[in-house]
């Protein structure tokens, strides 16, 4: 079975056993160096509109926790930045360490965020989002920072559903929540060629990276790592550390759609 994780006998350096693409050409996440990063004038703005009444559950799938989204029509879309077409609203979740010096999968010029929320959205040229997570253009991921800072009172809702989904497997009814309320007053974004973080690691990613954190609090973080990797009945094991480290550019371009 592909049964992987982030562990020492199942974690990142050992998921190329089951899944080669893990040392493809157009892996996720990366370091950004925006020194490094060019500004292209052509990206257009990115346009996000999410329609609340979408947001259907809450989900411990054992590697994180996912909000999901009703996706059979266009209410939640993300248009125009560097992709062409619309694509839908599939899931948001997060990655985060076991202390705040960690747990973002992205890092900026070397730094890295307590925690990384990404947006997940499919490409609807494609029928479905099976279809769409193993074309290259099939998926683009919003990816958000969360810094230290005051308590932020968005995203309490999410974290209040925490504990009635602890452990693996555990989900609950998660609705009336725009994730718009989740981003930065920016949008300016960073823009590569990537993949899925995480098995199957399919190269089927446009990630948009936004410049601007979020603001989490201490509390808020420690609400994040009392959810558990392990289903009830299993030896209990914190979920922190759900990251995987940055990968090789490979060539690859990074565009800034700022100055
Ligand atoms: C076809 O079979 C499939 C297709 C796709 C998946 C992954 N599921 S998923 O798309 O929600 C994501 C996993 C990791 C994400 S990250 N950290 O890069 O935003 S998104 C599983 C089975
Ligand atoms: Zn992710």
């Amino acid at each position: 079975s592909h049964a992987w994780g982030y562990g020492s006998n199942d974690g990142p350096e050992k998921w190329a056993e089951s899944f080669p693409i893990a040392n493809g050409p157009r892996q996720s996440p990366i370091d950004i160096v925006p020194t490094q990063a060019q500004n292209d004038p052509s990206l257009k703005q990115l346009k996000l509109k999410y329609d609340p009444a979408t947001a259907k559950g809450i989900l411990n799938n054992g590697h994180s926790f996912q909000v999901d989204f009703t996706d059979d029509d266009n209410s939640s879309t993300l248009a125009g930045g560097p992709v062409t077409g619309i694509y839908r609203l599939r899931q948001f979740h997060f990655h985060w360490g076991s202390s705040d010096d960690k747990g973002s999968e992205h890092t900026i010029a070397g730094t890295k965020f307590p925690c990384e929320l990404h947006l997940v959205h499919w490409n609807t040229k494609y029928p479905n989002f099976g279809e769409a997570a193993s074309k290259p253009d099939g998926l683009a991921v919003v990816g958000v920072f969360l810094k230290i800072g005051s308590a932020n009172s968005r995203l309490q809702k999410v974290l209040d559903a925490l504990d009635d989904i602890r452990s693996k497997g555990r989900q609950t009814t998660f609705t009336n929540f725009d994730p718009k309320t989740l981003l930065p007053a920016s949008l300016d974004f960073w823009t590569y060629e990537g993949s899925l973080t995480t098995p199957p690691l399919l190269e089927s990613v446009t990630w948009i990276v936004l410049k601007d954190p979020i603001s989490v609090s201490p509390a808020q973080m420690a609400k994040f790592r009392s959810l558990l990797f392990t289903s009830e009945g299993e030896a209990s094991s914190c979920m922190v550390d759900n990251f995987r480290p940055p990968q090789p550019l490979k060539g690859r371009k990074v565009r800034a759609s700022f100055k």
